[in-house]
């Protein structure tokens, strides 16, 4: 049977990862459509796109772009966006500081890195400690990023982590209830299983070699 979602992205972690962990952990199947840069630089794709730009993402007939959308109609499809408004609202909440670090993260990867790794790996603990925070704060640190089960945010915090660890192998080094969540989430059977995979060590990281 044909997978039922398909994700059309550049042959990299980036903006698809966090999907594709999500899926992963899900038991979903689905269809990598890999743009090249060569599809891409040919202009058509992208002015199809209706914001110009990927991933796109699509469910049967149904299309999506904007990733966080995409994170947010996956977790209303399977269960992973809280129990209630207020835990639904604090993942809102969690994910835009997800999507803040990124934005700095994409910035330094794109524009600064040479010049600015160190100054951005001396700030990052004052990013990284409200995670800390918000996980001591939700059953001391033994569980999720909010609430008792795994949501959209988990596996977003989780691919950030994942580009940080690579970044600054040390960085969570004074951050333990961290360290010990990205240990328990890599250890789920299904996305140990993934993070495993050839398709998910052979894929770079970033678009430009930086890392
Ligand atoms: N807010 C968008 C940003 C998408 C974005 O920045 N896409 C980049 C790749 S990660 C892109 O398509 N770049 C090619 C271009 O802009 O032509 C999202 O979260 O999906």
């Amino acid at each position: 049977m044909p997978a039922r979602y398909t994700l059309v992205y550049f042959p990299v972690r980036g903006r698809g990862e966090a999907t594709r962990l999500l899926l992963a952990d899900q038991g979903q199947q689905w269809t990598e459509d890999v743009v090249t840069g060569e599809i891409w630089q040919k202009g058509d794709l992208k002015k199809s796109c209706l914001f110009g730009q990927l991933p796109k993402f699509q469910d049967g007939d149904f299309v999506l772009y904007q990733s966080n959308a995409i994170l947010c109609y996956l977790a209303r499809n399977h269960g992973l966006y809280g129990e209630n408004d207020r835990e639904a609202t604090l993942l809102d909440m969690v994910n835009d500081a997800v999507e803040d670090l990124r934005l700095k993260y994409v910035r330094l990867i794109y524009q600064n890195y040479d010049a600015g790794k160190a100054e951005y790996i001396e700030a990052l603990p004052a990013q990284l400690r409200p995670f800390e925070t918000l996980l001591a704060q939700n059953d001391g640190g033994k569980s999720f990023i909010v609430g008792k089960k795994i949501s959209f945010v988990d596996y977003n915090l989780l691919d950030i982590l994942h580009l940080h660890l690579v970044l600054a192998p040390d960085c969570l080094a004074s951050f333990p209830l961290l360290a010990g969540y990205v240990q328990r989430l890599n250890n789920r059977p299904q996305l140990k299983a993934y993070l495993e995979s050839d398709a998910r060590k052979q894929r770079p990281i970033n678009g430009n070699g930086k890392q």
